[in-house]
């Protein structure tokens, strides 16, 4: 049985549609240096996900550090005519190691289907880039009882790839409703829909696949949600964009 002390914590920042040159370089050399001085590398992967003109930027202040950086959202679409979009192969040329994939605001606002967002992942595997999958229910969902149907059914799409492909994957359970509104599930409810993740990857032959937490995650409530068994680690909005913060997550 694989348990939570075998996946290595991993903790990424998704900057959102935040951020500027100037605001980016004193974050990012916050966490850099903090990082650095508290060694917190050693015992958590740590990565931030700011917005695409910024990768650039990101890459080259973040160059020899043990941060990693990531996109928020990947095209499908290897080039070609699809204004706006950004694919894998650019990504790769900012040396991006993580695409978040399904968030659920570009599930909301964009109106991704699950079946799309597992396009994304494997867009991002084709060009050795880890998707961040994400998943997870709104409040209608939850009161309905429909939570775990609602991520069976987010989750089907990615998990027919199949389990060589989700093997290099990371799932983010993200409750919609928890998402920067400062309600956290608690660490028990999280750890329920983890737990049932956990035994649809296991159910492929993935279970060792990192499953993340994120909704209000701070440095408050961190340590409470890493303690549970199936809980790797966090994907982290607003509380990401101070770096003290962020780094008091990663070492919670
Ligand atoms: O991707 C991050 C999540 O949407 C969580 O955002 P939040 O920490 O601001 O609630």
């Amino acid at each position: 049985m694989t348990t939570a002390k075998t996946r290595q914590r991993l903790v990424i920042g998704n900057w959102k549609m935040n951020g500027s040159l100037a605001a980016n370089e004193v974050l990012l050399k916050g966490i850099r240096d903090g990082v650095e001085n508290t060694g917190a590398h050693n015992h958590c992967i740590i990565a931030v996900c700011p917005s695409f003109p910024y990768l650039a930027q990101v890459s080259q202040v973040l160059a020899g550090s043990s941060v990693s950086w990531g996109a928020q959202d990947v095209s499908w679409q290897e080039s070609g005519a699809f204004t706006g979009e950004v694919s894998a192969s650019m990504l790769n040329d900012f040396n991006c190691a993580w695409a978040l994939v399904g968030h659920s605001e570009r599930r909301a606002l964009h109106g991704e289907t699950s079946e799309q967002v597992a396009l994304k992942a494997q867009a991002a595997l084709a060009h050795n880039i880890t998707p961040v999958v994400c998943v997870g229910e709104t409040l209608q969902d939850r009161e309905q009882e429909k939570t775990l149907a609602v991520i069976q059914a987010q989750l089907a799409p990615v998990l027919a790839l199949g389990e060589q492909a989700v093997n290099k994957m990371v799932i983010a359970y993200e409750p919609v409703w928890a998402i920067g509104t400062g309600l956290t599930a608690s660490p028990e409810q999280a750890q329920e829909v983890h737990a049932y993740i956990r035994a649809q990857l296991n159910a492929i032959g993935a279970g060792n696949v990192q499953v993340l937490y994120g909704g209000s995650v701070k440095a408050a409530n961190a340590a409470s949600l890493f303690a549970m068994a199936d809980i790797d680690g966090a994907l982290v909005g607003g509380a990401a964009l101070v770096a003290e913060e962020f780094l008091n997550i990663a070492t919670a």
